[in-house]
């Protein structure tokens, strides 16, 4: 288990030591246009499972937007304080 801002330092120190094997490092080679895909895609799942699936797989899906999210703000270079000040 693990918080969003745990997932967040985790992929960053992934983005700074590109360890093999990591898929984070492949979506972040693999740019904004394709990251933006995968938030939308990702954003689509969650409105299907909400609709039509149970909470667990509900959750499974909101736990993959954020990881996209998340994906996305380093691909861009956001920290979480550049959002957070927002909310
Ligand atoms: N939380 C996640 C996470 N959520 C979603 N995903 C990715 O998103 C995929 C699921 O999304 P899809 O529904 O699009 O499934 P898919 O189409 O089969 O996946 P792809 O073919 O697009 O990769 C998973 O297979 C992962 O590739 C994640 N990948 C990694 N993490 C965590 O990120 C951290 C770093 O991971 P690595 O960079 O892989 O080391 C670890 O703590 C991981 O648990």
């Amino acid at each position: 288990m693990k918080t969003f801002d745990e997932l967040f330092a985790e992929l960053a120190d992934r983005a700074r030591t590109r360890p093999e094997g990591s898929g984070t490092v492949t979506a972040l080679d693999a740019g904004v246009h394709a990251q933006g895909k995968k938030v939308l895609e990702e954003a689509g799942e969650v409105w299907i499972a909400a609709e039509y699936e149970s909470d667990e797989k509900l959750a499974e899906e909101i736990s993959q937007l954020l990881y996209r999210v998340q994906v996305m703000m380093l691909g861009r270079g956001l920290s979480t304080e550049d959002v957070y000040r927002y909310l």
